[in-house]
């Protein structure tokens, strides 16, 4: 499994109920899986303790065969460049690099950057044009879409995005998604992604809604 979550809790405040209770879960290489749920179930939450950003308050989280639970700071912070791709609400984009090189920084630093991988990314997400700009020149679906291209060109075994799709319309939405599926299938990585969207969660292998602090399988059209 690359990933496998076992009774997961997460509390910010300890006189309240967790905001989550008993999360269990795990992804096969490849697999690609849709988190459902309400505003404020703690989607991003999971998110975040699945990318070592945030530290559980029980269970265990391992990704890879590594309990990231038991990891100190340095080696959370080289499991996420090693294996983690993240495809967050903030882009995170480097001011300072064009968008090409913003595509290739990690792929780069986990020593698996393919120039050819990236020019593919880029052309069928719609950013040939636009290699040599910078991001503040970008419109925030542009810098959406950077960010997706930076995250598939370093090959992830898993690749976590939140509401990845949600500054795009709906027609660039669907290239987006099916580009990221294709990545997943091409080099096996598993794609755990947040949506509000029925329709694209329905395009994935897995649903999971959120609620009340722990996950229930839902039916997928895929
Ligand atoms: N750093 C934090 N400190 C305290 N409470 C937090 C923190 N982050 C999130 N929460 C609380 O945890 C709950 C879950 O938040 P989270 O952002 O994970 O939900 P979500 O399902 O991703 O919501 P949305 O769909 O609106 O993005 C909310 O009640 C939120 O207020």
């Amino acid at each position: 499994m690359v990933l496998d979550i076992c009774n997961l809790v997460k509390r910010y405040d300890p006189a309240a109920e967790p905001v989550l209770r008993d999360v269990s879960f795990a992804m096969a290489p490849g697999e690609t899986l849709a988190l459902e749920g309400e505003s404020g179930s703690g989607k991003s939450t999971l998110l975040h303790l699945v990318a070592g950003l945030d530290r559980a308050s029980g269970g265990q989280i391992t990704v890879d065969g590594t309990d990231i639970t038991a990891l100190a700071d340095g080696a959370l912070a080289q499991m996420r460049r090693s294996t983690v791709g993240l495809i967050f609400q903030q882009f995170n984009l480097i001011p300072s690099l064009t968008v090409e090189k913003n595509i290739a920084f990690q792929a780069r630093l986990a020593g698996r950057f393919d120039p050819d991988w990236a020019a593919h990314l880029a052309e069928t997400i719609g950013l040939a044009d636009h290699l040599q700009s910078y991001p503040e020149t970008l419109s925030g679906g542009q810098q959406q879409r950077v960010a997706i291209a930076r995250a598939l060109a370093a090959k992830p075994r898993l690749l976590l995005a939140d509401e990845p799709t949600g500054n795009l319309d709906e027609a660039t939405a669907d290239t987006v998604l099916q580009l990221m599926l294709d990545s997943a299938a091409e080099t096996g990585t598993a794609l755990l992604m947040v949506t509000h969207s029925p329709r694209q969660a329905a395009r994935m292998q897995r649903r999971l809604h959120l609620s009340h602090g722990v996950v229930q399988p839902l039916e997928s059209a895929a």
